[in-house]
């Protein structure tokens, strides 16, 4: 096994008078591909956002390649760099592709506008949308919007390679997609994942069947603001987890009660 690159202590958040998370312990490998799953509104996004040191937990400790995060991202770097690719591609609507995948070189690098323009451009092949850097966010589709939202969370900066991200996190990145496109993101993903200059580990939040068994290799399953269940893919199908039978199949009968 592996060193843990990004470990979660007893970690717990509540809003208002919901306790999302209680109390949580979760590791991640470098080179792990793991999906966290588990019914809506059990704090699958809010534990990405506590990872990427956009949310601050009530309690608890994260420790990122063995040293205690404090704060948030915006109070002091990590030792590593954490990437999130959130549902929405959250790009900038006035800025051209090129400019969103860019956007943290030209604002916080002393890199050439060339040079950063190659950079941008390498990116853009890697995900497959080379030569569109001219193009605004609005003339792309929703898959095309994502892939570029990829490429701008794997941007690095050369002359701040400890900035780069050596960790993904994916929100819901196949939500909304035609099983086609999704395809097509979930095979970026896993190539990411092994490519040179790509993001040996990541954690994904998914809904989508096709994404969990295509993108992971361990999953935790989250309920009731705990990890009720953690395995390999494959145990998925073959586990007798109340929790993980009626989840996977889909069924309105069973321990997890129903909303709405
Ligand atoms: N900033 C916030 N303020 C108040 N409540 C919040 C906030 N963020 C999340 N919540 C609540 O916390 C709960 C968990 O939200 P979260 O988005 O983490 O769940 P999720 O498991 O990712 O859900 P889904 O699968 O539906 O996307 C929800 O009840 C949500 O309404």
């Amino acid at each position: 096994m592996t060193d843990p690159i990004i470990e979660l202590k007893g970690i717990s958040k509540t809003f208002g008078n919901n306790k999302v998370l209680d109390n949580i312990d979760l590791t991640i490998y470098q080179g792990d591909a793991l999906g966290i799953i588990g019914p809506s509104g059990t704090g699958k996004s809010t534990i990405l956002r506590i990872i990427a040191g956009l949310t601050a937990p009530d309690s608890g400790e994260i420790y990122i390649q063995g040293v205690r995060r404090k704060g948030l991202i915006e109070d002091g770097a990590d030792a590593i760099g954490i990437g999130m690719v959130f549902q929405q591609a959250a790009l900038f609507d006035s800025l051209t592709v090129e400019e969103n995948v860019g956007f943290l070189l030209y604002q916080h690098s002393k890199l050439s506008k060339r040079r950063i323009r190659d950079l941008v451009n390498h990116r853009l092949e890697m995900v497959g949308l080379g030569g569109i850097g001219e193009r605004y966010p609005s003339e792309l589709s929703g898959g095309m919007r994502k892939r570029v939202s990829f490429a701008r969370a794997i941007m690095a900066n050369p002359d701040r390679p400890q900035d780069s991200a050596e960790v993904l996190l994916y929100d819901e990145p196949t939500a909304g997609l035609d099983p086609i496109a999704s395809t097509v993101i979930e095979d970026l993903i896993r190539e990411l994942n092994s490519i040179q200059g790509g993001c040996g580990t990541y954690a994904i939040v998914t809904h989508q069947d096709s994404t969990i068994r295509r993108t992971a290799d361990k999953l935790v399953f989250l309920y009731q603001g705990k990890v009720q269940w953690q395995g390999s893919i494959n145990e998925v199908d073959t586990t007798d987890h109340p929790l993980i039978r009626q989840f996977m199949s889909g069924s309105i009968k069973g321990p997890i009660q129903v909303v709405g």
